[in-house]
């Protein structure tokens, strides 16, 4: 039989599900909705969704439901939800980015007969809007799942068997540990991102040479701060507890680099850089997700004409798509490095290959 899936919210995440559950599923009938009404015609159009709903109350016919869009609005989602004559056995599941809220609000549907499971899968991109999603957005990421206790293992079983196409791999976590986690390596960062951004516009008001001369370091870093506000609003708003700690850690974190550099204490600075580095070059780099969304490589390439259009060319002509490409450095005279960002590892390791028949030299990120 047709299994029906609701998706309520059809961005970035909300797409991307529908393309992975339609991959692992050709047979499964997607029916989308969105409060806005372009992203709904835009869903259809690119035949992310089988069908557009008029409303929530499509979802009634639903066997699963995915609640996908910011956080404040997934709770409202869920207490509408509540409301409608859910099929007996659904199973619902949202995406958020914060977990605590959301499994508690779960209570709503105790009695209803469906059966509400946490989701959050770990990957995603500074990109919004439903023209962004793509199919492999989350293969190889980590998706948490916080089960409540009245989720059986056959239900979570379910849930997992239906997100099959995502390609993502499943980690079971407390609410409350998924927010300490997510805080630290995702929500805070965040923070820290957009704080810099504001110091460089700042500066750039007296200075405006500041934002041009922005290049690498400052991109790389700060690239997440491109993100939408509404989503990260709702993220630090439900995330505040934890988030507070945090911020206050941060600070004397900041303050014990400053004492350093007072006191020109360069032994210590040195220690606080290296400490970074062999913490960092430890992070394991192929894993995608919150850590590291990209397969990367890096090409070293002479200073000529035409070598950029001969690295993609050489890709292209054996299908190998790229997601992103940066030149890291390109002096006058001297050897330059080519960023390429794959989307999956078989991909890197091919184009590896390629480039390396061709007399490229590359070498993977640390
Ligand atoms: N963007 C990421 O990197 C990422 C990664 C993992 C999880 N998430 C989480 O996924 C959720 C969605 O994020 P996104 O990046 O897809 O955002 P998005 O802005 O691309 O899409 C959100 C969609 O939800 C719709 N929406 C808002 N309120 C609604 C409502 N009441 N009913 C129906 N639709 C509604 C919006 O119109 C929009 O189309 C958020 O909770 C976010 O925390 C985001
Ligand atoms: O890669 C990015 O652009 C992201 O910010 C993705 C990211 C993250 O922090 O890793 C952002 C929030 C989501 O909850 C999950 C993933």
């Amino acid at each position: 039989m047709t299994k029906k899936i609701f998706i309520a919210g059809l961005g970035l995440i909300g797409g991307s599900l529908a393309l992975a559950v339609k991959a692992g599923h050709p047979k499964a009938e997607i029916i989308g909705f969105d409060l806005n009404e372009k992203a709904m015609k835009l869903a259809s159009s690119l035949q992310i969704i089988d069908h557009a709903a008029d409303s929530l109350a499509g979802a009634e016919e639903a066997d699963f439901i995915i609640i996908a869009a910011p956080v404040e609005s997934s709770l409202t989602v869920m207490d509408e939800l509540a409301g409608l004559s859910l099929k007996e056995g659904a199973v619902i599941t949202d995406v958020g980015s914060t977990k605590q809220s959301v499994v508690e609000k779960a209570c709503v549907f105790a009695g209803s007969g469906a059966i509400f499971i946490g989701g959050h899968p770990m990957a995603g991109s500074h990109k919004s809007g439903v023209e962004a999603s793509r199919e492999r957005l989350f293969e190889n990421a980590f998706y948490v799942l916080t089960p409540g206790p009245d989720v059986t293992d056959s239900m979570l079983i379910k849930l997992q068997n239906l997100l099959r196409g995502t390609k993502a791999k499943f980690l079971r976590l407390e609410a409350a540990d998924h927010d300490r986690y997510a805080g630290l390596i995702s929500h805070l960062p965040h923070i820290i991102a957009s704080a810099l951004v504001h110091e460089v516009e700042e500066a750039g008001k007296e200075e405006p040479l500041v934002q041009q001369l922005a290049a690498g370091g400052f991109r790389d870093i700060t690239r997440i701060a491109s993100a939408s506000p509404t989503m990260w609003r709702d993220i630090l708003v439900h995330n505040k507890e934890t988030l507070l700690p945090m911020l206050e850690s941060w600070k004397n974190r900041l303050h014990g680099i400053e004492q350093l550099l007072r006191e020109d204490d360069s032994e210590g600075i040195y220690a606080f850089f290296e400490r970074a580095k062999s913490s960092r070059d430890k992070l394991p780099s192929r894993q995608k997700g919150a850590m590291l969304p990209f397969y990367d490589l890096f090409v070293d390439i002479p200073d000529h004409p035409g070598v950029i259009s001969d690295v993609t060319g050489l890709l292209a002509v054996q299908n190998i798509s790229i997601t992103n490409i940066r030149i890291i450095e390109a002096r006058e005279g001297i050897m330059g490095v080519l960023r390429l960002s794959f989307r999956s590892e078989s991909d890197l390791i091919y184009a590896k290959q390629v480039l390396e028949e061709h007399m490229y030299e590359t070498y993977e990120a640390p």
